[in-house]
């Protein structure tokens, strides 16, 4: 176990996790930071996944964290889809970090992206064997924007079939948090939104609030260690076909392998995801870690009752050997779940050889206790749900050097005012020029957009990288990228000073020398002239040498791009 005893008020020997779903930008992050400041005694360890391919939330949620082994990050990809096989070698990770540092976890929160489909997440925690027997699924917390649900909701209508992201987020929650309420002022607009949120789901718990206002915020109580989750009603008011195995990633490989299985090989994170391994204490082979650790430390562990405390891999062969495995399920549901699998009665029924009562536990159809043995599943299998996010992609930009202020918000003037209903989600943290210390972080949700200081200024000892990162539909990469060029901040040519307009803020340009003015920023003014008037002057003139030989601003762009965007993904 993570811990040594879980400290859960209601007793549950297993550490429970609670899932912050959302669509992106409806305030996750901003829960989960609420959630870490007020977590009080409790140890929260965090398992959080982004899409995009810069990490921005790392760096958000970071400063709330008490340590930094804390937060595993899960990278450039959606553990519904393309790192659903990374969720158990994240808490694998967690066991390790604990152990390590001789810690107890007494919850674990995970957050997913905005562009998850929460229901494949939600099945690991019952489908595999390991994480089943040690943690429980406290509850799925949805957190809607209040502002943009109707357009979510319209925009992720498919006549094919594929998956609604953010109708599955409302359908599978317990606790729903309806955010930003502030920002919707027209009553019947609101009412709209509720009843939106009801015909949905209309059994979870539903509350306004406004999570980044401290007045705003459900008390800490209702969050966390609240059991809300209900396999029941999943099955029976969202998806009887929750327990069915849904893809052939189930299989196997979805497991960390054992050093005994995998030959010692890694287990490390495939592409294009990744275990964030830059804090993960250099271990790629988390779950090996695990397990070796589980048998060597002195931490004390809990027993699961299906013995399946060394690890992933040995709770794998155990359920295999022994069985029952340590997943205990409602006898309802056991039942319902073996009806489904098979698709026959409850008991003797047809095997192709013979006939026979497995109602609980049967060897032939790889059932213990009512649960499928990883690797020896239930053969039938729901109906393929494609997660699609083939028009979707991410663009994350990487800058080194201060940002020019003025440039950088026309930029994104520009950008909203034409793609902003494209454009889902941005965000960023930035070193602006003009501004010493100040880290500042910023925020877009469509047109929706601000910036403010980061809680923590820059470190003397942090590079100061502009990380920027674009979540939307039909992204232009490269015009994204040149734009964002242009903003990086660069020394004036000798002789000229900066001021700015006191009404509009728009910087203009003086030279001391001649008392000459300019709107537009001297040494693109002098390239411009450069280029028009050809050899009739000589560039070194017009610009400063200073300038003519300034090394372009190093900007990088991450160079994997989100597989999600490249095609479509199972989930
Ligand atoms: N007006 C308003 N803004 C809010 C509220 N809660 C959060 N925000 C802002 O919404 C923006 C997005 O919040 P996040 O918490 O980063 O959203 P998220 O769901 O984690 O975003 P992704 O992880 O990118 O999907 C930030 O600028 C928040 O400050 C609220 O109640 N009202």
């Amino acid at each position: 176990m993570a811990s040594s005893k879980p400290s859960d008020p209601a007793g549950h020997p297993k550490t429970p996790v609670t899932i912050i779903t959302g669509f992106l930008g409806a305030g996750k992050t901003t829960l989960l930071n609420y959630i870490l400041k007020e977590k009080g005694s409790r140890s929260i360890a965090v398992i959080e996944n982004e899409f995009g391919e810069v990490n921005i939330d790392r760096e958000l949620v970071a400063d709330n964290l008490l340590a930094k082994e804390d937060l595993v990050s899960l990278e450039n990809g959606c553990v519904c889809c393309s790192l659903r096989k990374d969720i158990v070698k994240a808490f694998a990770e967690i066991e390790r970090r604990s152990r390590q540092q001789k810690k107890r976890v007494d919850a674990i929160v995970l957050e997913t992206t905005g562009l998850a489909d929460p229901a494949p997440v939600a099945f690991t925690f019952f489908a595999n064997p390991w994480l089943a027997s040690r943690y429980r699924l406290d509850s799925i917390i949805c957190v809607v924007d209040a502002r943009y649900l109707m357009q979510h909701l319209e925009d992720g209508k498919h006549s094919d079939g594929t998956v609604n992201e953010a109708v599955q987020q409302i359908a599978f929650a317990d606790l729903i948090l309806l955010n930003k309420v502030d920002l919707v002022k027209d009553e019947e607009a609101q009412q709209q939104v509720l009843s939106s949120i009801k015909r949905i789901n209309n059994s979870a718990r539903i509350v306004e609030c406004q999570l980044n206002q401290e007045t705003g915020r459900p008390p800490m109580e209702t969050l966390l260690f609240n059991n809300l989750f209900s396999v029941n009603r999943v099955l029976e008011q969202i998806d009887p076909q929750f327990l069915d195995s849904d893809s052939d990633e189930d299989e196997e490989e979805d497991e960390p392998q054992s050093p005994r299985s995998a030959g010692g090989a890694s287990a490390a994170p495939t592409q294009p995801g990744s275990l964030d391994s830059g804090q993960a204490a250099g271990s790629s082979d988390a779950a090996a870690e695990a397990a070796a650790a589980a048998t060597s430390s002195g931490m004390p562990s809990e027993p699961p009752a299906g013995g399946a405390d060394a690890g992933p891999a040995a709770a794998e062969r155990t359920s295999g050997e022994t069985g029952p495995s340590a997943v205990a399920i409602p006898a309802k549901l056991k039942r319902k779940y073996h009806m489904h699998g098979h698709g026959l009665s409850l008991s003797g029924h047809k095997h192709g050889r013979d006939e026979h009562d497995c109602e609980d536990n049967c060897e032939e159809c790889h059932i213990v206790d009512g649960m499928p043995i990883k690797g020896e599943r239930n053969p039938k299998r729901r109906a393929k749900r494609l997660h699609d996010l083939s028009d979707v992609s991410s663009v994350g930009i990487m800058a080194r050097g201060p940002l020019d202020e003025y440039r950088f918000n026309m930029y994104m003037r520009d950008l909203l005012s034409e793609k902003a209903k494209d454009i889902f989600r941005c965000k960023g943290v930035l070193s602006v020029h003009g501004y010493g210390n100040t880290k500042f972080v910023f925020q877009g949700v469509h047109e929706t957009i601000c910036y403010g200081p980061a809680e923590q200024p820059w470190k003397p000892s942090e590079s100061r990288v502009n990380q920027v990162v674009f979540i939307g539909r039909a992204l232009d990469r490269k015009a994204l990228i040149e734009g964002f060029r242009t903003c990086v901040w660069v020394p004036l040519p000798d002789g000229w000073d900066e001021f700015r307009d006191p009404r509009t803020k728009q910087p203009f340009y003086v030279n001391r020398e001649t008392g000459e003015k300019s709107w537009t920023r001297p040494e693109i003014a002098c390239a411009r002239v450069v280029a028009t008037q050809g050899a009739t002057q000589q560039p070194s003139q017009l610009l400063p040498r200073r300038q003519a030989s300034a090394p372009a601003p190093a900007v990088s762009v991450v160079a994997a791009r989100t597989a999600a965007a490249s095609q479509p993904v199972q989930g």
